[in-house]
């Protein structure tokens, strides 16, 4: 059974339509990042499933209980649901003790200090219980609210860029401190976020939105290797677009020699299309008769990065061959691999 399972939902503020049609399944244990721009509805999401915002078609679901739905609506704190924000939304004039405590009931005294043992254990902040937020760096502001979130242990963690607030120097430590807290607990995790590396490292899904409903959603390996269109392939990295048209099942003439797929080419021979090369999935080889030239070039330490102009093409190269040189010739080869052809 799927923990969470969201099916054609609607929801609009005042009219206007935000989430359109949207679909999303996640599985007991697993991460899902909401990835994607601005303004695209991720957050409204994360609030539709929390309960703060109404859905006006299709349906919510944990755990095959229905929380959103046709004349179904169950309030926020019945949903076991835990939230953590971009601001920690910590309580100030409480200690850590009891911020953590706060959403836990039906617990006695014993009960209720041993939860508390356990929570600061797991976020390693034991012995500051009596501490207050101000008395505390962001990053242990940051796990408290890790912990008042999975101490009243939720069936569904629901995290809203819960880590741009957090210096870039230790983010990505404490993302995975946080994602191994969450896979030892078994707790699946719905996380908003709008930066692809933050989804790469926390997430083990992704679900790339565009304008309300999802894109592409799957292993971040298939998004970036297997992007169903433009937006997606260049949502997750940069991208050289070259015109090609198929010579046959695993084969495509192209600006730069034909070249092969690893995979069967699911378009007639003869079809006319675009063809998405990363800048590292291209090889560069100098050759003085060679019909390509490098025209610019930036050293970036284990790599270089190189433009290549081929005939009318500027591509994009990330290369170990460090020695190239601004206007130097040179052979362009694209190992085989599963080409992706739009
Ligand atoms: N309370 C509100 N009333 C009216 N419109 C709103 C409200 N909250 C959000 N919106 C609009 O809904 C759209 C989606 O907003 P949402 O916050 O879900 O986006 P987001 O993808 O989370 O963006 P961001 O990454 O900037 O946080 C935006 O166009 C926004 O202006």
């Amino acid at each position: 059974m799927s923990t969470l399972s969201i099916e054609n939902v609607f929801s609009d503020y005042q009219g206007q339509v935000i989430l359109q049609d949207l679909n999303l399944t996640l599985q007991q244990g697993e991460i899902v990042a909401l990835l994607g721009p601005s303004g695209c509805g991720k957050t409204t999401l994360l609030r539709a499933i929390a309960g703060l915002q109404p859905i006006t078609q299709g349906s919510i679901c944990i755990n095959g209980t229905c929380l959103s739905g046709d004349h179904v609506f169950i309030p926020s704190d019945k949903r076991g649901v835990g939230m953590i924000f971009q601001d920690y939304a910590l309580f100030p004039h409480l200690t850590v003790a009891d911020n953590i405590l706060f959403g836990v009931k039906g617990l006695d005294k014993e009960q209720r200090q041993a939860r508390l043992d356990e929570m600061l254990e797991l976020v390693k902040l034991t012995g500051l219980g009596k501490r207050y937020p101000h008395e505390l760096s962001g990053g242990q502001q940051q796990r408290v609210s890790i912990a008042r979130a999975l101490a009243y242990e939720p069936e569904l963690l629901l995290l809203d860029e819960p880590f741009s607030n957090i210096d870039s120097q230790v983010r990505n430590e404490m993302m995975l401190e946080i994602r191994h807290i969450l896979k030892q607990r078994d707790v699946s995790a719905v996380f908003v976020t709008h930066s692809k590396d933050e989804a790469f490292v926390f997430a083990d899904q992704l679900a790339l939105f565009k304008q309300g409903a999802i894109a592409q959603h799957g292993l971040a390996e298939d998004l970036y290797a297997k992007p169903n269109d433009r937006y997606v392939a260049d949502f997750l990295g940069a991208g050289n677009y070259l015109p090609i048209s198929v010579k046959n099942s695993h084969e495509v003439h192209s600006p730069i020699g034909v070249l092969q797929s690893s995979h069967v080419i699911n378009y007639p021979v003869d079809y006319q299309g675009e063809m998405l090369l990363r800048p590292q999935q291209i090889e560069l080889v100098a050759n003085e008769q060679g019909k390509a030239m490098i025209i610019e070039r930036r050293f970036l330490g284990t790599v270089c990065h190189y433009w290549v102009k081929v005939g009318e093409h500027r591509i994009e190269v990330k290369s170990q061959a460090l020695q190239l040189s601004i206007g130097q010739k040179v052979d362009l080869f694209a190992p085989v691999h599963p080409l992706v052809i739009f």
